[in-house]
């Protein structure tokens, strides 16, 4: 190495060191490990501490590292830094996710529902204000696949929350209106084939799933709430799986689940009974884990959330996995039978008569 190249690279050497703090993404442990070797060995030449105790991971780590350099010249070891800061600086601005400061970025070509990530937290938010986020079939396949990206994304939780007044108001009840009646078979078995894909989506979602219930939830997006990891609710919010009133029956492994969340008696007055509950109630009811009050609601709950997101994320993945592991292969065999039945229910009167009466303004819930 030349004295000119020397002079750079101890120049190219401060650079760096004021670049790596401006690193927007967490290189990881190994790689700051080797950063800081390099720069003790850079400032200070070989190891010369006295070997940490067994017990002290972090200075026994970094103590390791840094006597894993031997001999290496302090040159060397500038030269080594600066092209290590050199390479994660290229990598970061290379990649578009880190490029964009710590503002949202915004997932895919979605319709029906809008899905960003931000602080680590992919966020799916339904987003049909205007049929008060009701899931049409569209709907049913968006969420999957971004339940689908989201497992495999950067993000260590990820959230479902809806836009508007209403979490969601469930079902689309037009998935059932125009039907010839010859193809009202065809109709009952499709859709228990794709409500089966769907709440499977929820049962073997990898990572920690969190419901931000900002108003009232309905059906299908209140019994889904048993398949979630945490599940806070704005006191504006109210819990209604009005079954028997539709002429259908529990989904989302809600059999299973809510006489377990809740006990079998109150699960009844839910499920049988189509008692609406108000936050408070479902919290009591073990259903929510916290309510807040909703003008607070959102400041709240996302500064718990970002909090939460900073946490190991392969840690929270495999403790997530471990606890659902016991109860997966019950989940999957639960939800096929409420499919199976719901398929035959579709076809009864009492479903038909009820999904005409709400086209007819005749009922409302
Ligand atoms: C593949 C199939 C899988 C099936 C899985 C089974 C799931 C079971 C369930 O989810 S059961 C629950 C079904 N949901 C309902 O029965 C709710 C029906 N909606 C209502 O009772 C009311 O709309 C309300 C109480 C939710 C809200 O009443 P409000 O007066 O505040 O608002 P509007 O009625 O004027 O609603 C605004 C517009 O939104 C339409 N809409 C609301 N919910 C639904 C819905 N679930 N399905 C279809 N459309 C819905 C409503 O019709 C209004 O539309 P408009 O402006 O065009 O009139």
């Amino acid at each position: 190495m030349t004295a000119a190249t020397m002079q750079v690279s101890q120049q190219d050497f401060e650079k760096a060191q004021e670049q790596v703090k401006l690193l927007k993404k967490d290189p990881g442990n190994e790689t700051k490990l080797k950063l800081y070797a390099l720069f003790k060995q850079a400032t200070e030449g070989p190891c010369n501490s006295p070997k940490p105790g067994m017990l002290d991971f972090v200075k026994k780590a970094k103590w390791d590292a840094w006597n894993s350099l031997g001999n290496l010249s302090q040159d060397n070891a500038r030269q080594k830094y600066t092209e290590l800061v050199s390479s994660l600086v290229s990598a970061e601005s290379a990649d578009p996710k880190t490029d964009a400061s710590p503002e949202e970025s915004r997932h895919g070509d979605y319709e029906t529902v809008l899905v960003t990530t931000k602080n680590s937290i992919t966020k799916i938010m339904f987003n049909r204000p205007e049929k008060k986020n009701a899931i049409n079939h569209k709907m049913y396949r968006e969420i999957m696949k971004a339940l689908e990206e989201a497992g495999k994304d950067d993000s260590t939780i990820a959230v479902i929350t809806g836009n508007g007044d209403y979490y969601s108001s469930g079902n689309d009840l037009n998935n059932f209106a125009n039907i010839q009646p010859s193809e009202m078979e065809k109709m009952a078995k499709d859709g228990a084939v794709l409500l089966k894909e769907f709440v499977g989506h929820f049962i073997d979602f990898p990572k920690p799933l969190i419901a931000v219930v900002n108003g009232p939830a309905v059906g299908i997006c209140v019994t889904l709430l048993g398949l979630c990891d945490i599940v806070y609710a704005s006191d504006r919010a109210t819990f209604h799986s009005p079954f028997s009133e539709l002429g259908q029956s529990p989904e989302g492994c809600s059999s299973y689940l809510f006489p377990k969340i809740m006990g079998l008696a109150k699960a009844n007055e839910i499920l049988l009974f189509n008692k609406k509950l108000t936050a408070a109630e479902a919290c009591a009811w073990g259903l929510v884990t916290e309510v807040f009050p909703d003008s607070t609601f959102q400041k709240e709950v996302w500064a718990r959330l970002e909090a939460y997101a900073s946490l190991p994320k392969n840690s929270l993945a495999v403790s997530k996995q471990l606890l659902r592991s016991m109860e997966k292969e019950k989940l999957h065999a639960v939800n096929s039978k409420e499919c199976e039945v719901l398929q035959e229910r579709w076809l009864s009167d009492e479903c038909i008569n009820a999904v005409v009466s709400f086209f007819q303004k005749k009922a409302k819930l």
